[in-house]
């Protein structure tokens, strides 16, 4: 919040634009992401939300469009660049490996070292450390996974999910981005999945999240923002919304130009 009582803006994305020649995939869109809330991206298949956060996230080159962090511009041209800014995206197939346990799904690409004690470092990784932190993040987000030696290719869904959405909490991210995070999920990991994302937003980050789930937007998203045919239709308050006027304004039978 800023002095005033108005919410800060942490993110803004200012006429984003990705054209693929003649096709306009997403056109001067602009959205902007609250610090300490949930925004929901929604809109029917092929309206443009993967895209929108592809060029958001460095992961596509944008045809146009400016990001700033904190009112500042910021260059965002590769998903390393996005990482440098504070932003973590997990998207549906989540990256994990499956032949590497817990520990070094969450480390991957960012080990710990052992040190000695004039800070040298001795080569080994240090997986005491690296198990150690692991818990305490599981213990203070309540992910339940005792065993965290198995490989990630026996975990459930939802122990995927939960991984995953970890590491955006581990390494000190301001914003999770998230692409249909219980896509591939039932009905109780879907719930798992989802508590953990309010856990996020408790934990002080700001997520953006597409979903499909228009239950997971009136129960845990703040706001939602619907695209339409590859441009921004609304952005409303969930308070203000229901199930059918998000159908409405996915659907297009409720006219937003109108309003
Ligand atoms: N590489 C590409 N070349 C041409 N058109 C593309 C390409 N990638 C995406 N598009 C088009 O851009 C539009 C937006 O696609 P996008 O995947 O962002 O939609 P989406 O809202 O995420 O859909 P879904 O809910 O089905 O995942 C679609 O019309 C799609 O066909």
């Amino acid at each position: 919040m800023t002095s005033a009582g108005i919410p800060k803006i942490i993110l803004e994305a200012k006429g984003i634009s990705k054209h693929y020649g003649g096709v306009k995939a997403i056109d001067d869109v602009s959205i902007d992401l609250r610090e300490g809330e949930v925004l929901a991206i929604v809109g029917d298949n092929g309206a443009g939300k993967s895209t929108l956060v592809k060029a958001i996230t460095g992961a596509l080159a944008k045809t146009s469009g400016t990001i700033f962090l904190d009112g500042k511009e910021v260059r965002i041209d590769s998903p390393t660049d996005a990482k440098a800014a504070g932003m973590e995206t997990v998207y549906q197939d989540l990256a994990l490996v499956n032949e590497l346990s817990i520990t070094k799904n969450v480390f991957l690409g960012r080990e710990i070292v052992r040190k000695d004690i004039l800070g040298r470092i001795f080569g080994a990784l240090d997986f005491k450390t690296m198990d150690a932190e692991i818990r305490t993040l599981f213990e203070k987000l309540d992910i339940r996974i005792a065993d965290i030696y198995r490989d990630a290719q026996s975990f459930s869904g939802g122990q995927r999910q939960a991984v995953a959405l970890s590491k955006t909490v581990m390494f000190g991210k301001r914003i999770a981005i998230l692409d249909e995070p219980t896509a591939a999920l039932g009905v109780r990991e879907s719930k798992m999945a989802m508590d953990l994302v309010r856990s996020l937003k408790d934990h002080g980050l700001s997520v953006i999240m597409i979903t499909h789930n228009m239950q997971h937007v009136l129960n845990y998203c703040d706001r939602v923002a619907v695209l339409r045919l590859g441009q921004l239709s609304a952005v409303r308050d969930v308070k203000d919304v229901d199930g059918d006027t998000l159908v409405g304004l996915i659907t297009g039978t409720i006219d937003t130009k109108a309003a």
